[in-house]
Formats: structure tokens, sequence, C-alpha cells
């Protein structure tokens, strides 16, 4: 097992785990990389086998999943996605720290594997900020954004659960929440040097 630990960040859609993150990949460009996702669903224009997915028929998919291929794996609409063990090694074999951003079911499948991982959670301030953000985001319809809500307040019950996380990070103020999420990295950048 190497001895980087893979970064697993969670939290409700709209909690901020992509704003966190873009910052976190401009201060560190070589610290820190994503895995490249398995997807069954088919190429959009300009997207790379290897590169954006790694593009996989249902047959060799389901193949994978019983070959216990997958630290997690879930599907969308009609198609799966999911992610290796062998993705996150490539990562590794480049002296980088590999970044998952999943949501609960993702955690708790990775916590079956017994992957050597840190586990982060965003926590939105309240649900009404995150209602706000979601809207102002103007990324969802009414339905989608209920259906967020929902789901957030499932992943919140489960973050209280004692030992799912190692670390909760309340994004009130953005650069706040950066600076913790700096300092619970920091361990993980040293030891790469
Ligand atoms: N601390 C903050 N204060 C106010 N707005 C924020 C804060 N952090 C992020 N936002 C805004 O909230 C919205 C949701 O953030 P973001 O897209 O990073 O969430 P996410 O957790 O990655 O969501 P998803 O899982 O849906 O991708 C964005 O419009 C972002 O600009």
């Amino acid at each position: 097992m190497s001895n980087i630990k893979t970064i697993v960040i969670s939290g409700p859609s709209g909690a901020g785990k992509s704003t966190l993150l873009h910052l976190l990949m401009k201060d560190y460009p070589t610290s820190f990389a994503f895995s490249v996702s398995h997807t069954t669903r088919k190429p959009r224009p300009g997207e790379v086998d290897g590169k954006d997915y790694h593009f996989v028929t249902h047959k060799e998919f389901e193949e994978m999943i019983q070959k216990k291929k997958f630290l997690e794996n879930a599907m969308f609409s009609g198609n799966y996605y999911g992610t290796s063990k062998a993705a996150v090694e490539e990562i590794q074999k480049t002296g980088r720290i590999c970044i998952l951003d999943v949501e609960i079911n993702g955690v708790k499948s990775i916590k079956t594997t017994g992957l050597n991982a840190k586990y982060i959670f965003v926590q939105p301030p309240s649900i009404e900020a995150l209602e706000k953000r979601l809207r102002d985001r103007k990324t969802e319809t009414e339905e989608s954004l209920q259906k967020r809500l929902d789901t957030a307040n499932e992943a919140l019950d489960y973050s209280k659960q004692p030992s799912v996380y190692d670390h909760i990070i309340v994004n009130d103020k953005c650069d706040e929440a950066y600076q913790k999420l700096k300092e619970v990295v920091q361990e993980d950048i040293e030891k790469l040097k």
C-alpha cells in the first residue's frame, strides 16, 4: 500500500467542494491530481479515452465490478461511473496525491476497501445557505434542487456519525474554509518532498 494518502472529499452538492479543490489545485499544481474514472456513457466530442474517462462497455464495466476492481461505482441516468483502484495507483505512481470527490455512497464504499485515505467533509453553514448557493449558481431546476437538498440532509446526518470523516470543514467564508483545507492536507504535501 502506498504511504501517500488519497484525499476523499465529500459533502452536499453546492457546499463548495469544487471551489475549494480548484483553489488547492491552483496553489499546488504538482501535488494533487484527479484520477480518471471509468464510464459506460458515450464520449462527447473532444473527450479523449484514458484522459477524460476510460470509456468501456456495460459488459466490461460489470466484469470489473465482479472482479472488485472498483473503489466505488454508481449508476447515473442509465450509465455506470466508477473509480478503479488502478486509476488511483496511476496517480500515486506519479508522486501525487489523488483526490476523489465522491458522494456518501462513494464514501461508504471506499471505506470497505481499506484504501489509505483521509476523509474530508465539506459542510455548508446551513441548509438555507446551501439552498441559496444552489439557486444563485443557476444550474438546477426546482426538482433537481429539491432532490439535492434532500440528499444534503442525508449527507449531513451521515457526517455526524462518529469516525466517518477525519475532518469536517464548514465552508462559511470561503477563504477561511480554504485555509482549513490547506492545514488538513499540509502533512500529506510534506510527505511528497
Ligand atoms: N464560502 C462560500 N460562500 C458563498 N458561496 C460559495 C462559497 N463556496 C462556494 N460558493 C458558491 O456556491 C456554489 C456551489 O459551489 P461548488 O460548485 O463549489 O459546490 P460543489 O460542492 O462542488 O457542488 P457539486 O457537488 O454540485 O459540484 C458556487 O456557485 C460557488 O461559487
